[in-house]
């Protein structure tokens, strides 16, 4: 069966203030790919994620999605808004507001479908609120729904993150560094959830990760960055000692060796 492109780019260039950041970077992830974006700190990582979505917008080169176009060559598509609808996204810290409880965090991720005014004053509708509850549930953290979302573990708050992609229908999740600041514990059960949805759902998945260990374990493909470039795109099986050596330079044998698994 021919699977569809959820996301395309080819030779997007970005720079900031004449640095480049992404140098013609091309890589294609088919539908139901789940796909970690690995690389040192300051690769570009965080900067590709954000112009899959649209949160940036490149010099050159062009963003496809579910075969639709989101930029192309420095401008967004007028239709960027609806392409945008079927993105959810996931980000290390700030997910949530705070003051809102954790069913209200999770009915604004349906936000894009409701009016404004609908919104401004948190109205939503029962099936509204049943869906939400539902995906609470699916996350496991049902019983949380109607606390205030500051009174969440970091791990419960990014569960919730995950919930609002599924009310909001994402077919495609993009998470820059999801367990960067969860406990060894609560950052398994976010790649267990995030495998499940890809696996269950159907929905591809491409995350920024530091931590080698879990890439190994839960990602079939990667995606390499090193100074802005790709420098490897393949089975996570071949991310071997050389290819992280490359990557990382002398701080990965002794990150992984050590059991760190942790790579900045
Ligand atoms: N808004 C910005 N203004 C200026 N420079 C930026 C901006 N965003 C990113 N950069 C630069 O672009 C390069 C890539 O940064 P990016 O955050 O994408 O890397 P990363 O691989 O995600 O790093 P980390 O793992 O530390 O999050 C870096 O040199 C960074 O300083």
């Amino acid at each position: 069966m021919l699977k569809e492109t959820a996301v395309e780019v080819i030779d997007l260039t970005k720079s900031f203030r004449g640095k480049i950041a992404l140098k013609q970077v091309s890589f294609t992830v088919e539908s139901g790919e789940m796909v970690a974006l690995v690389g040192a700190s300051g690769s570009g990582k965080s900067t590709l994620l954000r112009h899959l979505n649209g949160l940036e917008r490149g010099e050159s080169g062009v963003v496809n999605v579910l075969g639709f176009p989101l930029q192309s060559e420095g401008k967004f598509h007028s239709k960027i808004r609806q392409l945008r609808s079927n993105i959810g996204c996931i980000f290390q810290q700030f997910n949530l507001v705070k003051r809102l409880t954790v069913l209200e965090n999770v009915l604004v991720g349906n936000l894009g479908q409701i009016s404004l005014a609908r919104s401004a004053i948190r109205y939503f509708t029962k099936a509204e609120k049943i869906q939400a509850l539902s995906a609470l549930e699916r996350v496991g953290i049902l019983e949380q729904a109607y606390k205030r979302a500051s009174m969440l573990s970091g791990g419960q708050q990014q569960r919730v993150a995950i919930a609002r992609c599924l009310v909001q229908g994402a077919r495609i999740i993009l998470a820059d560094e999801p367990i960067a600041s969860l406990d060894p514990e609560s950052a398994r059960k976010v790649m267990e959830l995030l495998g499940e949805l890809n696996q269950e759902n159907g929905i591809t998945v491409i995350t920024s990760l530091h931590q080698v260990q879990m890439v190994q374990r839960y990602f079939p493909r990667a995606v390499a960055l090193k100074n802005g470039e790709i420098l490897f795109d393949g089975a996570t099986v071949d991310l071997d000692q050389n290819q992280l050596n490359k990557l990382y330079g002398t701080a990965a044998k002794e990150l992984v060796l050590s059991g760190h698994g942790e790579l900045v």
